[in-house]
């Protein structure tokens, strides 16, 4: 719930002090000490406020839940950028929701006149920068964002039980009509890239790849079985609450290079609807930053982390026993306990570890939110730990293969619009004895030269042309290998050989006494 507060101070009104500090006020402000004068300012706008009509009332970003962002604030930062934007004297427009229609909004910071059954009401966004040096362990700490809605007080009823109730009501429908789907990305710094929104750990970009699960060439069955697993978490919100398991499902796609394991991605965010966030591990500084950014994370979601092998050191065993120290400072060896924020301020410059992935997948700071996806891709599953893509934590493992020809046949329809021909059967059987990725396969279907036109016969005979030079040089690059292979036999078996010679004419010398 949001932190909603009215402020009312119950200093007796004192005309008299009142018109003292009036008289003196220049001659205090320029000649009383710092202390006197702060005490005095303060002192001044309470004696302002008590006296004033009107109400402040305060709606914080982050109110008593002080990781996540307040519902209601989000609320009202929808309800005044769209529901009052014709009231506001600074706007701006903006291409809406799949960018059709134009939207206009209420620039940032700026105040809003709103009027509702006859009162009036004045919206004013603020911030307070927190001066201190001190680390701070939540988010928002440093920059507190803050709404303060003035009002008569006559109208104090009116404001707290329909007003904020329809604030509310308003800002969450406009959210959900102009949701557009994000990408997000916690990599773009600097003042000059182009993503917007980053006022948090993240920054995003409209979400708008248009791959879907028609589009994407892979066995029909594995495809279905998929989409079944995808809608049965959708709709299991009931069921993982029921089985005490926070309502989140780990996927790993693996596979060699152009299999479509990224494609993937993009169809289940677009099947689901949900937000993309794409973590750039080696960007991340801490085991701490990455508990923020999971934090910072909506609901609905997909948390991609593509190329697991190569984004950080998590390969081989787990630390040994030498080690555990400094694990445990990390963020401990898989364990859930969430750490003190001492502990990791001190650690701050250290990386993401292993352990610190494991916290982030499962540990207990992985239930906030709900509803989320984490997707892990790699080239290479056999080089990544086993307790990091183990059952429960990576639910689900799909191995994205070679095009093989039900596949191929997705890919003819979408990129031809061809679903028969007569090259099909010789197709088929090339794509049974050779490995080419869908990429490749789409790669010959789509000639990019504008001469060329996207004639089916003459894209179809390219593939073939490329298959057989594909067969032909894994064949030669078999061959090669096995010749290597019967090579190195060779050379093994006469140094054996020669092993076996040198020992037995040691043997022999020995019985003879000559050594
Ligand atoms: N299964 C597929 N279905 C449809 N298109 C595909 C498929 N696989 C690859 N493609 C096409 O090939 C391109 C590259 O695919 P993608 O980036 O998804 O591969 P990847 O498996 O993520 O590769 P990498 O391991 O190099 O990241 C895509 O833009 C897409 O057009
Ligand atoms: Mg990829």
């Amino acid at each position: 719930m949001a932190e909603v507060v009215v402020e009312k101070w119950g200093l007796a009104p004192v005309w008299s002090a009142l018109a003292s500090l009036v008289f003196l006020w220049p001659v205090l402000n320029n000649y009383a000490p710092a202390g006197l004068r702060q005490w005095l300012t303060t002192f001044a706008e309470r004696l302002a406020t008590y006296l004033s009509p009107y109400l402040h009332l305060t709606i914080s970003e982050y109110g008593q839940e002080r990781f996540r962002r307040s519902d209601f604030y989000l609320a009202v930062e929808a309800y005044l950028s769209h529901a009052c934007a014709r009231r506001a004297r600074k706007l701006r427009a903006d291409l809406g929701k799949d960018a059709r229609a134009l939207q206009v909004s209420v620039d940032d910071d700026q105040e809003v006149i709103d009027s509702f059954r006859g009162a009036t009401l004045w919206w004013y966004p603020s911030k307070k920068t927190n001066r201190s040096n001190v680390f701070s362990f939540y988010p928002g700490e440093d920059e507190r964002h803050f709404y303060k809605l003035v009002f008569h007080r006559r109208h104090r009823d009116l404001v707290l039980d329909d007003y904020l109730p329809h604030v509310l009501a308003e800002g969450r429908a406009v959210t959900v009509s102009n949701r557009q789907r994000r990408l997000f990305t916690n990599n773009a710094s600097g003042s000059s890239n182009p993503y917007r929104g980053g006022k948090g750990v993240w920054s995003h970009v409209p979400f708008e790849h248009p791959a879907t699960f028609d589009t994407l060439a892979m066995d029909p069955d594995q495809k279905e079985a998929i989409i079944d697993d995808l809608t049965a978490f959708r709709d299991s919100k009931a069921y993982y609450s029921k089985v005490g398991k926070a309502w989140k499902r780990g996927y790993l796609l693996h596979g060699p290079p152009g299999t479509g394991k990224s494609t993937m991605i993009a169809a289940m965010a677009n099947f689901l609807e949900y937000d993309v966030y794409d973590l750039e591990l080696t960007a991340v500084k801490s085991n701490t930053d990455l508990r923020k950014l999971y934090i910072e994370t909506t609901g609905k979601s997909i948390i991609v982390i593509e190329d697991i092998d190569c984004s950080v050191d998590l390969t081989g065993k787990r630390k040994k026993a030498s080690d555990d120290k400094k694990a445990s400072s990390d963020g401990g060896d898989g364990d859930d306990k969430p750490k003190l924020p001492t502990d990791e301020a001190k650690d701050e410059a250290s990386k993401v570890t292993l352990s610190g992935l494991l916290n982030f997948i499962d540990g207990l700071w992985s239930a906030c939110g709900g509803e989320r996806i984490i997707i892990f891709t790699t080239n290479h599953k056999e080089k990544l730990d086993p307790a990091l893509i183990r059952r429960g934590r990576m639910d689900v493992h799909i191995e994205m293969s070679y095009c093989r020809f039900e596949a191929f046949k997705v890919l003819a329809k979408n990129y031809l619009g061809v679903e028969q021909h007569e090259l099909f059967g010789e197709i088929r059987r090339l794509l049974e004895e050779t490995d080419m990725s869908p990429a490749d396969v789409a790669e010959n279907l789509m000639p990019m030269s504008k001469r060329k036109k996207r004639d089916p016969d003459a894209c179809l005979a390219g593939l073939i042309e490329a298959l057989n030079k594909a067969k032909e040089e894994a064949e030669a690059k078999e061959k090669e290998e096995a010749a290597e292979a019967k090579a190195a036999k060779e050379k093994e078996e006469a140094a054996v050989k020669d092993d076996d010679d040198e020992a037995g004419k040691s043997s022999s010398d020995k019985a003879n006494g000559t050594i």
